[in-house]
């Protein structure tokens, strides 16, 4: 039985050609691209200093579950090991919970928790933790039960956007659910669509999924911190901006807190 360790003792194996460009890197392009993560979660962190000093700091948490993600899913495709798969898709776990404790709007909550914060957070925990460990018995399944997790995401949000009259919020939302479908079709073509795109030699659809997933994240997240401070942060007003400049036609969203407590 080969070690957990070993290189492409994991199940799984991705379009492109493995160890095409270094004999310790199985997958180059798949390993390299995981770099926006280590990249973004910093920034995020810097840039949302002033939201996140008044929401909560566990956010601090969530951008470190994705950079976490970013490294751990570096070292599978540079493995292709069972143990590089699990870490990934665990780190993804923990990311979408702490996710989910922290911006799950409180309207959506089971009847049972009555409002109660603390307590969905327990739930949600207690539920990863099991989770984690049953990730263990069918590896197979994890990217799949991620993925029903995601339009769970989009679920929720689109009842937001049903909701809400914000001009800002439905931008947000839409430019979120482009990125997201774009990515998991890419994610989809590579794991389904495999003989098709080596026969015509472009191997690169699962590394544009981790960059299209990645710039997912700040919108995702903007998305998420508009939609909960109409619940969390009543007094506040949350201005959009976009790094390097809002006058940039592309850039990073972010979410500045304005001085004033006008309630729009
Ligand atoms: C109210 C809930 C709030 C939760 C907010 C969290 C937003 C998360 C956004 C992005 C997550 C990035 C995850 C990237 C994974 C990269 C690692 C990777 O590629 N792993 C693959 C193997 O290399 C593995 O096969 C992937 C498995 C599937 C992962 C599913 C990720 C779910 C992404 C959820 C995005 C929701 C977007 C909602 C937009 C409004
Ligand atoms: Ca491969
Ligand atoms: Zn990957």
């Amino acid at each position: 039985m080969p070690s957990i360790l070993a290189y492409q003792s994991s199940e799984v194996d991705w379009c492109e050609s493995n160890f095409q460009h270094s004999a310790l890197v199985a997958e180059f392009y798949n390993t390299v691209s995981n770099v926006t993560f280590l990249i973004i979660g910093p920034l995020m962190g810097s840039l949302m200093h002033s939201y996140i000093q008044k929401r909560t700091r566990y956010i601090y948490c969530t951008l470190a579950f994705f950079v976490f993600t970013g490294l751990f899913s570096m070292y599978f495709h540079m493995t292709l090991s069972f143990l590089g798969q699990l870490l990934d898709e665990v780190s993804i776990l923990w990311l979408l919970a702490s996710g989910y404790s922290i911006w799950m709007p409180r309207c959506h909550f089971p009847a049972f928790f009555r409002g109660s914060r603390s307590q969905f957070t327990c739930m949600i925990l207690s539920g990863t933790v099991l989770v984690t460990f049953l990730s263990l018995v069918r590896p197979t399944v994890n990217a799949y039960a991620l993925n029903s997790i995601a339009i769970h995401i989009v679920y929720i949000v689109r009842l937001e956007y049903k909701k809400t009259c914000n001009k800002q919020l439905r931008h947000m939302i839409e430019i979120s659910v482009l990125l997201w479908a774009s990515a998991l079709i890419s994610w989809i073509s590579d794991l389904f669509f495999c003989s098709f795109w080596q026969r015509i030699r472009f191997f690169y659809l699962h590394s544009i999924w981790h960059v299209l997933i990645s710039i997912t994240f700040p919108y995702g997240m903007v998305t998420l911190a508009l939609m909960d401070a109409t619940y969390e942060m009543p007094g506040q007003t949350l201005k959009v901006r976009y790094w390097p400049r809002d006058s940039w036609p592309v850039g990073l969203p972010y979410i500045e807190i304005q001085a004033d407590d006008k309630n729009c």
